[in-house]
Formats: structure tokens, C-alpha cells, sequence
């Protein structure tokens, strides 16, 4: 039995065609991408909503390479997807998966039963199918899976402790480098979000009050460290350094902002870090990267949000 690395084909959550690093053996082609450096694969499992098993599921396979049909759009995409958001992160930071040290990058698609949701579990990507109204397939959106492959790179970098304040950055950084793999608007989840209504997502950077964000200090809301107060409220308090980012990208770009980004998360923040020493790191990476010009230009970014 041969094995070796195959091109595959498949349609999208959306519909769209893409090809898939695929690989064979035994006659069956797997949703298992070994072309990475390091020998970090990219692996893609479907767990039956857990009907047969836990997680990770049983590897997506088709015997003729081609990935068309509807239950596995879902994997087409979060596999695609989980590849370009490692190309994202090695091309632009030269960053060898989430760890820096080539590990495996796993997703689970059909994660429950109409779950609404996606995460990092600490371990692997899990995508639920949505209920088909307030989501579809949520692998179908790519800053979706750079929000939840981000999440292990804070994990593996500053630790952000996903409560209050340092929960409310973690958020912000998982929004914002999903941005800046899907530039093309300032939406959060906008491709898998409501599939009955267009022009609508989970969250706005340029606008977070549009979906119930603070985007100033003095909308900050002090919720309870729960499972029911959002810990703190990390996904409502995120729209403020969401806000800030916004400012930032638009005055110095996104390729300065990127790297100012990425220099914060893995040489200045720290697991406690708050939205005062969330502002120093960035403003300290602008200099270190660009000069006081930028500094200044973050400086400015987080003042308009009230810090
Ligand atoms: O990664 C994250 O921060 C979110 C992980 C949520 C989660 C946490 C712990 C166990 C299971 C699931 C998932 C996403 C998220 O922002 N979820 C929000 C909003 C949300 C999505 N589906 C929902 C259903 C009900 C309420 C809120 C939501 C949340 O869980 O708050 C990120 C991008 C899209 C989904
Ligand atoms: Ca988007
Ligand atoms: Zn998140």
C-alpha cells in the first residue's frame, strides 16, 4: 500500500470550489495535509455530533478525491481554512503552526447537534453546524477559524487568562488576526452568520456597538466572572480593543499593524495583562518596529477609546 501526498477538490460551506491537500492510502483519500514544514500535518475529523464517539471522530475521507457532497462542506472548508491560517501566520511572521514548533493542527466538524458555536479546545478546533438560522456551518467562515486557531497561538504566547480584562484582549487578538486573514470588511463571522439575511455578522470592528459591543471605556461592562457573565464578559468587553485596532489599521496599514500585533502578543503581554498594558505593549512594538510615528499613532488609536 503506497502512501503519499494527493490534490483533492471540494465545494465549500458556500459553495465554492477550492482544492485540498489530501493524502492517500489504501485506495481512500484522507483530509490529512502533510506538505507543511516541520512535519505539522493538518488534520480534519468529523465526530458525528458524537453519536459514535468522542472527539477528535473519524478522519473525512472519499475514495475518489473529490469532496462534493453536503456533509462534507463542512470539512472542506475547515480544513482549507486551518491551511491558509497556518500559511498566514509562517508566511507573515514565519511562525511554524500555532506552537512556532510544527504541531498538528486537528478539526472536528459536525461538533454536536445544531451547536451555534466554534472553539479552541485547548487541543484541537471544533466547529458545530449551526441550526441553520442563526448559523450555518461554522467552518465556513475563515476568520472564524483564524479567531479559533489564534486563540492557541495567544495560548502558546502571552497566555492572555480568559477573565475580565486579559479574557476581553485574548478575544480582541482572536478578532483581530482574523481580521487580518479576512481584510475584506471589518465583519466577524459575516459568512456563516444568519444565512436567511445578508449584510449582518456576530461582531463589527469598525462599528461594535452595531452588535451590542462597548467600543469606549465608559461602556465597559463589569459582568460576573461566570460561564453566564461571559467570564467578565470577554466577548462583549473585546469591542474596545476591537475599536482600538480599527484606529490603528487605519492609520498606519495593515501590514505595520500586523506585525505591531504580533510583536505585543509574543515579546510583551503576559497572562495578566489589562487594556492599560495592553495599550504599552502595542505602543512599545510600534516603536521597536516603526519609529515614534506609529507609536504616536497608537497612542492615539487608544485614547479615542477612552484609555
Ligand atoms: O472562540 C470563541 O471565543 C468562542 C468559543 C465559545 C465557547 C467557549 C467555551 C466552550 C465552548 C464554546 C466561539 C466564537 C464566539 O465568538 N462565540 C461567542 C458568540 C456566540 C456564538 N454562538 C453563540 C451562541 C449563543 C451565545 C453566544 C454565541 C460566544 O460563545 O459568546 C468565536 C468566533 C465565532 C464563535
Ligand atoms: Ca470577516
Ligand atoms: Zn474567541
Amino acid at each position: 500500500n503506497v502512501v503519499h501526498e494527493a490534490t483533492g477538490t471540494g465545494t465549500g460551506v458556500l459553495g465554492d470550489t477550492k482544492s485540498l491537500n489530501t493524502y492517500a492510502y489504501n485506495n481512500t483519500y484522507y483530509l490529512f495535509d502533510t506538505t507543511k514544514p516541520m512535519n505539522g500535518v493538518i488534520e480534519t475529523f468529523d465526530n458525528y455530533g458524537g453519536q459514535y464517539s468522542s472527539l477528535p471522530g473519524y478522519y473525512v475521507t472519499d475514495s475518489g478525491n473529490t469532496f462534493y457532497s453536503e456533509r462534507q462542506k463542512a470539512a472542506v472548508d475547515a480544513h482549507y481554512y486551518a491551511g491558509e491560517v497556518f500559511d498566514y501566520y509562517y508566511d507573515t511572521f514565519n511562525r511554524v503552526s500555532y506552537d512556532n514548533n510544527g504541531s498538528d493542527i486537528r478539526s472536528t466538524v459536525h461538533y454536536g447537534s445544531n451547536y451555534n458555536n466554534a472553539a479552541w479546545t485547548g487541543n484541537q478546533m471544533i466547529y458545530g453546524d449551526g441550526d441553520g438560522s442563526t448559523f450555518t456551518y461554522l467552518s465556513g467562515a475563515d476568520d472564524i477559524v483564524a479567531h479559533e486557531l489564534t486563540h492557541a497561538v495567544t495560548d502558546t504566547t502571552a497566555g492572555l487568562i480568559y477573565e475580565n480584562q486579559s479574557g476581553a484582549l485574548n478575544e480582541s487578538f482572536s478578532d483581530v488576526f482574523g481580521y487580518f486573514v479576512d481584510s475584506e470588511d471589518w465583519l466577524m463571522g459575516e459568512d456563516v452568520y444568519t444565512p436567511g439575511v445578508s449584510g449582518d455578522a456576530l461582531r463589527s470592528l469598525s462599528n461594535p456597538n452595531a452588535y451590542n459591543q462597548p467600543d469606549h471605556m465608559n461602556e465597559y461592562q463589569n459582568l460576573p466572572n461566570t460561564e453566564a457573565g461571559d467570564w467578565g464578559g470577554v466577548h462583549i468587553n473585546s469591542g474596545i480593543p476591537n475599536k482600538a485596532a480599527y484606529y490603528t489599521i487605519n492609520s498606519l496599514g495593515i501590514s505595520k499593524a500586523q506585525q505591531i500585533y504580533y510583536r505585543a502578543l509574543t515579546v510583551y503581554l503576559t497572562p495578566s495583562s489589562n487594556f492599560q498594558s495592553a495599550k504599552a505593549a502595542l505602543q512599545q512594538s510600534a516603536q521597536d518596529l516603526y519609529g515614534s510615528s506609529a507609536k504616536s499613532a497608537v497612542t492615539q488609536a487608544w485614547s479615542n477609546v477612552g484609555l
